[in-house]
């Protein structure tokens, strides 16, 4: 009888899902449209979101249910077509962001209220302009770029000319080597060899456990729950160790942060802001309790987006049979001529027009956060272009990787790379595919730490494609490669893709074998 009940019940609500529910005229696959089945949770857990989204979008159009309550919306309209009837309130974010908070309470990336955040936003700002990561920060990764060229180097000593090298590993521990430096004021040493003891791989499982956890938000307590209750030996021993870092330049930089009542930032408000910090501490206390799995981890799924970039422009520069050779050749002539000193300021590699272009190009075909970023409709609605009005309380969201493949913006040939497009195209279309390049996400919540991420990318990519001559490893049966085939952000696999992508919140690269020889 009880069965029979349930039955029922579930056939109710999947009925009323799939007819009489608002959003019931939006196309979509139908375990999303009758609310019995999560799209976006088997994504995130067959880490295949990307190009499944993008199969959706060609299959339904531009805007797909993908869940009971949320719609995918793949164009960036006209600002005329994206009205808010009544209220011009910047749209909120979902409880998804709540599996991104650090366990001491949201962050500026996690924080769903839209007043606190502006308050964060605007207290913060400054300790992310340009002119202060230039002088507080390029010279640590200067730094740690010298030291990841060592390491280069001694691995090509030690193969006699000819090194054969995970470079996306060596890309990650040059990444952690900076956030060491921003942090501690010291490296983690990773390039240096020191200390390996496993992060690597526990970062991107955390990460991969907390994407999936904003899918189900409703796990987010127990799982909180069971990560606070570890015991407080093990809690102590986490905060013996976070309190190392009281001491850290970023930290002491948001000391001096005010609100906007002029008043100095409270001991929580300076741990929110420190997104390195927490991260860390987080880190320490993931390591401390021997588990992998634990919430907060907001900061280390936007601080390894860098690293994410630099794989991919070097897959896409250095080039193979798809992408051919001529784009690299073309990247290293033009740091010659243009007599560069290394290491590399950011403002003379802003100067290589070439490359510059090479980078937008990548960010829009490999942007680090595929993910649809969810938001939830104000009040008042929202309606879409094609006529489809949301209603307050819907969940709309954007994938930067599906935008950046509209045909309509880029063109035909908008899944090859092909950098010249931003060289080519006037001034009109420009700004219209500036506009459509979301990579660092848009409005009130685009990325605050982008300059710092553009500062890693101009440090090491440059002098990487002129220090040596990058090849890919062969893929053969004797090779170093853990996985038989490549598979590329686009989904595509083939023996001639030089990493395997995995597409969740993040596009994480991995098993990036690469011949590296020296050239100057
Ligand atoms: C290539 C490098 C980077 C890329 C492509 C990138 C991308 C993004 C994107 C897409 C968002 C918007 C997320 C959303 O709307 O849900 C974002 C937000 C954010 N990013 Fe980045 N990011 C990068 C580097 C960094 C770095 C190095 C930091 C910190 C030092 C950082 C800190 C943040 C923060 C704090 C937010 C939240 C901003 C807010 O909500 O006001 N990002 N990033």
């Amino acid at each position: 009888m009880l069965l029979y009940l349930l039955a029922f019940a579930l056939f109710s609500f999947a009925l009323y899902n799939l007819l009489f529910h608002p959003l019931a005229g939006i196309p979509g696959p139908l375990g999303s449209r009758t609310g019995l089945w999560s799209w976006k949770s088997t994504r995130a857990v067959k880490r295949d979101m990307g190009w499944k989204l993008l199969e959706l979008h060609k299959k339904y159009g531009t805007v797909v249910r993908i869940a009971r309550n949320e719609v995918s919306v793949c164009e960036r309209a006209p600002k005329t077509h994206l009205t808010r009837p009544r209220f011009k309130k910047p749209l909120k974010k979902t409880e998804f962001y709540d599996a991104l908070r650090d366990l001491d309470g949201p962050n500026l990336l996690s924080t769903l209220d839209n007043k606190s955040h502006t308050e964060m936003r605007r207290a913060e700002s400054a300790a992310y302009s340009l002119t202060k990561m230039q002088s507080e920060f390029e010279g640590s990764v200067q730094a740690a770029c010298g030291e990841f060229l060592a390491l280069l180097d001694r691995r090509i000593a030690a193969m006699e000319g000819k090194a054969t090298l995970d470079l996306g590993e060596a890309i990650q521990f040059f990444a952690m080597d900076v956030v060491g430096r921003m942090v501690l004021g010291k490296s983690f040493g990773l390039c240096a060899g020191e200390d390996r003891r496993g992060w690597v791989p526990l970062v991107e499982r955390i990460l991969e456990m907390s994407c999936f956890l904003g899918t189900q938000p409703f796990l987010l307590p127990f799982v909180r729950w069971a990560s606070r209750s570890q015991g407080a030996d093990m809690m102590c021993e986490a905060d013996r160790c976070s309190n190392r870092f009281n001491s850290d330049p970023f930290r002491e930089m948001f000391m001096q942060a005010k609100n906007a009542d002029g008043s100095v930032f409270s001991r929580d408000q300076v741990r929110a802001a420190v997104y390195v910090s927490s991260f860390f501490e987080e880190l320490i206390r993931n390591l401390t309790l021997g588990r992998g799995l634990t919430l907060g981890t907001g900061s280390d799924l936007i601080l390894s987006s860098p690293q994410k970039t630099m794989r991919a422009m070097i897959r896409y520069i250095v080039g193979n049979v798809r992408f051919p050779p001529v784009i690299y050749d073309k990247v290293q002539a033009e740091i010659e001529s243009a007599l560069v000193v290394f290491p590399l300021s950011y403002e003379d590699a802003c100067k290589l027009v070439y490359f510059q272009a090479c980078l937008k190009e990548t960010l829009r075909l490999h942007p680090p956060i595929p993910w649809p970023l969810p938001r939830t409709v104000a009040a008042g609605g929202l309606l879409l272009s094609g006529n489809h009005f949301l209603a307050e309380g819907t969940q709309v969201s954007m994938s930067p990787f599906v935008v950046h493949r509209q045909i309509e913006a880029f063109g035909s040939d908008a899944g090859e790379f092909r950098p010249e497009r931003w060289l080519e195209a006037d001034e009109t279309h420009l700004l219209e595919m500036e506009r459509k390049l979301l990579a660092f996400g848009a409005g009130p919540r685009v990325c605050i730490g982008k300059n710092i991420g553009l500062m890693e990318v101009f440090v090491v990519v440059p002098v990487l494609l002129w220090r040596y001559r990058i090849g890919f490893t062969t893929r053969s049966s004797e090779g170093p490669h853990r996985y038989r085939l490549g598979r590329d952000v686009d989904g595509k696999v083939g023996n001639d893709v030089p990493y395997f992508v995995t597409s969740q919140w993040a596009a994480v690269q991995r098993d990036f074998w690469c011949d590296l020889a020296s050239r100057v």
